[in-house]
């Protein structure tokens, strides 16, 4: 089978070219080109501003009611579960994740699209009682031209996240993903023509983040924008928002501690904690990077997560390993280039010596590191590094593991190891983070609560009830009637 091309649509006609021409996207397990895309430029920009601007303000979705939109929604979820493997497949090449993550990011997007189906006819509003003679309400109307900017960890899942709560609130939407992952956007654009979406609705718009997220990012038309990705990339977004005043959500970075205390099942939570720090080579927004662990088990607990680590299996996330490729070549130099700051920040036990096997030779592959003996302080343990390296921090009081874990840049998520559920809850009050986990990190198809980020994590909220306001605004109509 030939290389395919992932065409751009815009008011629901596919362009196969841009005006920039074509780029490639790379499978990083075999540094082969897995398909062609498209190449948005100006003109393209401005046609799909335009025809989002004209569904949202003159088109069928509108007018629909709610529940008639629910169903256009939930059908879109079951679309998704009937392409299951195809979509998989492709996104385990596209991205270089292990099969088995690439179908949670399927079932993730379809129940998102579940969830918020069910959500459509329940976006009430309130009426407010001002005195006798007035009567007052209050009504949420879908904020209008949507734009999301998608990063390359999970092109699909993160697609869905924010485009299905911004289909609910009656909004259009005009999808830009990472120039690494073109790939199954297209399929999630196919599958919202398929299930009945009306055109124009869900626009999709390939090209250099630089050039054409900018131009999208500033363009009078759009009215929000939802930006998940780096916070370098975030703010510069932020600016271009700020250039015409409309609000954004910002989904940004991490360096999350998992806090272990001596008293933790240790035979569960040393999964759970190289689960959480190298699930998709490391590179989640999430990962629990820093690990603190309490002093009088920190050998014990550095000796099981070696054995553990040592025996991971690297391989194409199409065969399912433990661990796929990073994203990128590049990526794998930015990556490699922290074992030296690993080895002058402490010293590190694993991951220096790349992998040997010949058929790994083409792709990206690194592998899991442990990084012992680097203070808070250092770069190893401040910086993400967005790869699959794990720093473990020792402590001796749980007052201490609250100030090593709060003393970070960043906020997005914490975990938190122990069988003292008084002490789990204390810590849970303690940490500056948008979500705690309790002898967990990360749970399933979890749909129904909000996630997001304290401090340079972002701020707004996805997922949940919560993540519809980001694509409302208020209107509030009062009438003062004769007596
Ligand atoms: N908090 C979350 O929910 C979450 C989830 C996944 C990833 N992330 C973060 O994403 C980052 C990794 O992803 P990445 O490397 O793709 O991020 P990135 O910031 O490099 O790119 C993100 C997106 O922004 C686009 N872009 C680049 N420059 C732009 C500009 N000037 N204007 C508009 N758009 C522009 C890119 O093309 C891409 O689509 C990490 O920092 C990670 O923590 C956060």
């Amino acid at each position: 089978m030939g290389i395919t091309t992932i065409p751009l649509v815009i008011g629901g006609q596919t362009l196969s070219e841009g005006s920039e021409g074509v780029g490639e996207s790379i499978n990083p397990a075999t540094g082969a080109v897995l398909a062609n895309y498209a190449k948005a430029g100006e003109r393209e920009v401005n046609a799909a501003v335009s025809a989002a601007r004209q569904a949202f303000d003159t088109g069928p979705w509108g007018r629909m009611r709610p529940h008639e939109r629910g169903r256009i929604l939930h059908r879109i979820g079951e679309l998704m579960l009937e392409r299951r493997d195809e979509i998989a497949r492709l996104e385990s090449q596209d991205s270089g994740k292990p099969m088995r993550d690439a179908y949670w990011e399927v079932d993730c997007s379809a129940r998102f699209f579940e969830y918020y189906a069910g959500a459509a006819d329940k976006l009430h509003g309130t009426s407010i009682p001002i005195g006798p003679g007035w009567t007052d309400w209050t009504v949420q109307e879908g904020i209008g031209v949507s734009l999301h900017i998608i990063p390359w960890n999970y092109p699909f899942q993160l697609i869905a996240r924010g485009v299905a709560p911004a289909l609910a609130a009656g909004c259009s939407v005009i999808i830009k993903p990472a120039s690494e992952t073109p790939v199954t956007a297209y399929e999630f654009v196919k599958i919202c023509q398929e299930a009945g979406l009306p055109d124009g609705q869900v626009n999709l718009v390939n090209g250099r983040g630089s050039t054409v997220g900018d131009m999208l990012a500033r363009h009078p038309g759009v009215d929000q924008i939802t930006f998940t990705g780096s916070v370098p990339t975030g703010r510069r977004v932020q600016e271009a928002a700020a250039s015409h005043a409309i609000p954004t959500n910002m989904e940004l970075g991490g360096k999350s501690p998992q806090i272990l205390f001596s008293d933790a099942d240790m035979d569960s939570a040393i999964p759970i904690v190289a689960g959480g720090v190298f699930l998709h080579c490391g590179q989640v927004c999430n990962a629990g990077t820093r690990l603190l662990v309490e002093r009088s088990s920190h050998d014990a607990v550095v000796d099981k997560l070696h054995a553990h680590i040592k025996n991971m299996q690297l391989g194409a996330g199409i065969d399912d390993p433990d661990m796929g490729p990073l994203v990128s070549k590049a990526h794998k130099e930015d990556v490699t280039g922290y074992y030296e700051v690993a080895g002058q920040d402490g010293e590190l036990l694993l991951g220096a010596e790349l992998p040997t096997d010949p058929s790994l030779s083409d792709g990206a592959f690194v592998r899991p590191a442990l990084v012992v003996g680097a203070s808070n302080e250092t770069r190893i343990a401040r910086e993400e590094i967005f790869g699959p390296i794990l720093t473990v921090i020792p402590f001796d009081t749980a007052e201490e593991a609250a100030q090593i874990a709060n003393d970070s840049p960043f906020g997005l998520v914490a975990g938190v190891h122990t069988t003292n559920l008084d002490k789990a809850m204390n810590m849970s009050q303690q940490l500056r983070v948008g979500q705690v986990w309790i002898n967990s990190f990360g749970v399933g198809l979890d749909v129904e609560f909000p996630f997001g980020g304290y401090k340079l994590s972002g701020f707004g909220r996805e997922k949940g009830l919560e993540a519809i306001g980001a694509y409302q605004q208020t209107k509030n109509v009062c009438i003062r009637h004769t007596r």
